[in-house]
């Protein structure tokens, strides 16, 4: 395994500590909740199932015989624990690299708690050099880029990709991201945008990183 991926997987496995007994657990989607999946399996007597965000990890999640709960019906969500493309010291992120930036922060919005699990590689000063995924109605493509560039984003439309919910994503390149709230309010005021992978209003509580030797906790400033 590499070093990225040990340090991935200690992240993950940090994580099962916040999992209360009896719960409906909040899963994200990426190489790095699929380090918590298989964690979580271990536990699966303990809780009562799981929330996916993705199609790819409530195939994991089952595959285990770990129950999936359809959100509408989950009520209160106690944790919910996500990876990141990048985290800054505020625990906002950029996310969706895997595509699935809406369920993501949906599922997010109802958790009490959000845990970001990931590698130290994640952490940046400032948010904005992984291209920012942006979610759309496919009518919409061309209006959103063009909206996007008035903003000063390059977006790039991510050839052959559809979302669970039908969509597609627009990856946007050079945004100057010093204001992650209001960038991320401005984006979603964008007539056909569904969402974008900035959680910056609701960000992470707290951040679990690993180097691959060992976990820091990080907490909100
Ligand atoms: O937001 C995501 C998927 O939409 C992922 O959490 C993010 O892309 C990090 O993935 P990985 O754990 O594979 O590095």
């Amino acid at each position: 395994m590499s070093t990225q991926d040990n340090a991935k997987r200690l992240a993950a496995e940090a994580a099962i500590a916040y999992v209360k007994p009896g719960t409906i657990v909040g899963v994200g989607t990426g190489s790095t909740v699929n380090y918590f999946i298989d964690a979580l399996a271990a536990l699966k007597q303990d809780i009562e199932g799981a929330v996916s965000s993705s199609e790819a990890s409530t195939a994991r999640l089952k595959s285990h015989g770990i129950p999936v709960y359809d959100l509408n019906g989950a009520g209160d969500i106690d944790v919910y624990v996500d990876g990141a493309d990048e985290i800054n010291r505020h625990l906002q992120m950029i996310k969706g690299g895997g595509g699935a930036l809406t369920r993501e922060k949906i599922v997010a919005a109802v958790a009490k708690t959000f845990v970001c699990i990931a590698d130290t590689s994640k952490e940046v000063d400032m948010l904005g050099t992984f291209p920012l995924p942006v979610e759309v109605i496919p009518m919409a493509r061309s209006y959103v880029a063009r909206e996007i560039v008035k903003l000063g984003g390059d977006p790039v439309y991510r050839e052959g990709v559809t979302t669970d919910n039908g969509n597609i994503i627009l990856d946007v390149y050079n945004l100057h991201i010093d204001e992650p709230i209001a960038l991320e309010g401005k984006l979603n005021q964008i007539t056909g945008v569904v969402t974008n992978g900035l959680f910056a209003a609701r960000g992470a509580d707290v951040a679990l990183l690993s180097d691959g030797q060992q976990v820091i906790t990080r907490t909100r400033d």
